[in-house]
């Protein structure tokens, strides 16, 4: 088949879900090409990919790897993405720069909701995308067909079968082109050979080629017309009409096969080759403005703790060189990535991703012009909101310095992360998505920045407050040596509705407490009410001065505070304190059929429904609303997930303090008495 010759270099996104089989399928991609002589694999850890410390301990992938290859003179960049949904924010950024995304997924029908967000991304998007359907060596019964109606459920997008497989003793052997017609068999590790098209499936491969050219023909009237006049189309026609189709995202070719076998896989090779679009192509789709001469975009930062901060980059349009301004700042090295490796370039032309040198000001999405830093163009994956903290003490007392600017460096690295510095608890507690992304940063707190950190469940930022008024006369006098020290004030304590916070008000009338000291008095309240008698923060209260006594000479400011800490240490355990805990309002999306299933988890959490409803643009989704206590949140994603295959997702927002009491509030008290008396 007549080829035209892409003279730039092209980028696919190997995305799906966990352990699908990305990484094997890079590796085979690779051996494929002639890149590797030896091919690796994943589960000897001697793959090109997943060569961290962190991705071999877990034995996945952890972080994007890149590969790139020349295949039949055209160069490819691979980004094999981290299937885990705890790593999704690393997949959308590295699909944001690609020309095509294969998903790998295995025949699980069962399962195809797993796919959901994967196919709503890349629609949102208008990523062009096609599906491999691996491991096709354990298939058993299951028919290809079948798989591909079960993931069609969960796609906006029609999924076209482009090859129909041969079946001999119960296994797939191998695959018929629909296009060209023509049958292959498969062979272990080495290219499928040639062969006839079995009788057995002449009928079948005639009823599934008329499907994919009806599929084809639902955007081309030409097609169309030909098909209803039963005139066969040329199959370059067809081959066309594939490609333009794809790169409009209208259509998701299917195609299946073996990573672990290398089957399917030159087969693959030549669909990208023939049908990926060029980087011209996924620049316009992408937006980017036209006016610059040179243009890269960075979607992913590296902070090593030797080599300085990388920059991995798309280049869109004209030609990095090393040395060069971008983005406002200086080039200082052109590498091309082969898993951890570098190879130096001194320039990079359109279309190849590298990694750029010492770039300090550049940010993951930024996109860089000869003319300056652009920023992050629109539209770029929101940050995908956080679902689980643990708040991180360093092992050792002295690195805790070292430690926060060690997470900011991660966090440039992971933009998934969040450091957040706990008013209430003082914590540092860091965000994420949930057990695995926070473990994962803290191995690399450990191997790169030689941190060590211990990673516990946040405090519950619980506060207190009263339920009865009370008046109360505290006097403060000491006599030691030179002039002595004295106050005394009357005060009137009085809750204040929920949501208030604190409230002072002076009524000292005809100055029996001169007006230099009464904001000593306020003091003093405001820095009792940091601990209350429980050991929380003291919020929803008034305190009204109303009398008072004072000396010439031994009253003083730091007097009249003291006094008024006092008053309110002897006054508010007579006033019923209470325990606020805070409540959250909860989004939590699901697939519909887990919505009862979630009902289930808020009830048993000590959650209020609210209701739910369709989750707006996710069709088979709903979205239930909720009150739960902040005390309930923290392993809400780990449940959720376990319910709902690990798609459900939640956001939160801060809603109330709500009176806690019984056994659950003695709980929280004591142990909070316990965390006060070993500081
Ligand atoms: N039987 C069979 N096993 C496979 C095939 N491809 C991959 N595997 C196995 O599936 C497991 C997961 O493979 P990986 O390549 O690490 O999967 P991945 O999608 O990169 O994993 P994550 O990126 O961590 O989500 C490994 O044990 C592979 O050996 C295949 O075609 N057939």
């Amino acid at each position: 088949m007549p080829h035209t010759q892409i003279q730039t270099a092209r980028c696919a996104a190997l995305v799906g879900p966990y352990l699908s089989g990305k990484t094997s399928l890079l590796e085979s991609l690779l051996s494929a090409a002639g890149a590797t002589t030896r091919k690796g694999s994943v589960r000897d850890g001697n793959a090109v990919g997943d060569s961290s410390p962190e991705a071999k301990a877990r034995q996945m992938s952890v972080e994007v790897n890149l590969a790139s290859f020349e295949y039949l003179g055209e160069r490819w960049t691979v980004l094999d993405c981290p299937g885990s949904v705890e790593l999704v924010c690393e997949t959308q950024n590295a699909l944001m720069v690609a020309d095509v995304a294969v998903i790998v997924a295995e025949a699980a029908p069962e399962k195809a909701v797993l796919l959901a967000p994967l196919f709503k991304f890349l629609d949102d998007n208008r990523i062009p995308h096609l599906l491999f359907i691996n491991k096709v060596d354990g298939l058993g019964d299951l028919r290809v067909r079948d798989v591909v109606q079960a993931y069609q459920a969960v796609s906006a997008r029609k999924l076209v079968l482009r090859e129909v497989p041969i079946r001999e003793g119960g296994k797939i052997t191998g695959f018929v082109d629909l296009v060209s017609e023509r049958a292959w068999h498969f062979n272990p590790h080495k290219p499928s050979n040639l062969v006839q098209i079995p009788d057995s499936l002449k009928d079948r491969e005639h009823e599934a080629r008329q499907e994919m050219l009806e599929a084809v023909a639902d955007y081309d009237d030409a097609l169309l017309e030909k098909l209803l006049e039963d005139v066969a189309p040329d199959t370059q026609e067809v081959y066309d009409r594939l490609a333009s189709e794809l790169a409009e995202d209208l259509i998701v070719p299917v195609f299946f096969g073996s990573a672990e076998n290398d089957n399917g896989i030159r087969r693959l090779l030549k669909a990208l080759r023939h049908e990926g679009p060029d980087v011209a192509t996924t620049a316009e789709r992408a937006g980017i403005p036209a006016d610059a001469a040179v243009a890269a975009q960075v979607f992913k930062t590296l902070n090593g703790s030797h080599a300085g901060k990388i920059s991995l980059a798309r280049v869109w349009r004209g030609t990095v060189s090393d040395g060069m301004t971008l983005g406002g700042e200086r080039v200082s090295g052109v590498f091309r990535m082969m898993g951890h490796n570098q190879e130096k370039l001194s320039q990079a032309a359109a279309g190849e991703v590298v990694a750029l040198g010492r770039l300090d000001k550049a940010a993951t999405g930024d996109l860089l012009t000869d003319k300056g830093n652009a920023g992050r163009p629109a539209p770029w994956p929101e940050l995908p909101s956080p679902v689980f903290g643990l708040a991180l003490h360093a092992q050792n007392r002295n690195d805790e310095v070292k430690l926060t600017a060690a997470i900011q460096k991660l966090v440039e690295e992971d933009p998934a992360l969040r450091l957040d510095q706990s008013a209430d608890t003082s914590e540092l507690v860091l965000w994420g998505q949930g057990d695995i992304h926070l473990q994962i940063a803290m191995d690399r707190l450990r191997n790169k920045f030689n941190v060590t950190v211990k990673g516990v469940p946040p405090q519950v930022p619980y506060r207190e407050s009263i339920r009865k008024s009370t008046s109360h006369h505290a006097r403060y006098k000491r006599q030691t040596g030179g002039h002595g020290q004295f106050a005394d004030i009357h005060v009137e304590v009085k809750p204040l509705p929920r949501g208030t916070g604190f409230q002072f008000e002076d009524g000292i009338v005809g100055g029996v407490v001169p007006r230099q000291f009464i904001p000593a008095v306020e003091t003093g309240v405001r820095d009792y009410a940091v601990r209350g008698p429980l050991g929380f923060p003291v919020v929803d209260f008034a305190v009204k001065l109303t009398g008072g006594q004072f000396h010439a000479v031994d009253s003083s400011e730091m007097a009249f505070k003291t006094v008024a800490r006092q008053a309110m240490t002897e006054a508010l355990p007579a006033c019923d304190p209470v325990l606020l805990e805070p409540i959250l309002t909860v989004s939590i999306a699901v697939p519909s059929d887990f919505t009862s299933k979630v009902q289930r988890l808020v009830s048993g959490r000590r959650g209020q429904i609210l209701g739910y409803d369709a989750r707006p643009g996710w069709q088979g989704w709903d979205e239930v609303k909720a009150y739960l206590p902040q005390a309930e949140m923290h392993d809400l994603i780990v449940e959720l997930r376990s319910l709902s295959l690990g798609v459900g997702t939640f956001t939160w927002s801060f809603e109330r303090l709500q009176e806690l009491t019984g056994k659950a509030a003695d709980k929280a008290v004591e142990i909070r008495k316990e965390a006060l008396a070993a500081q």
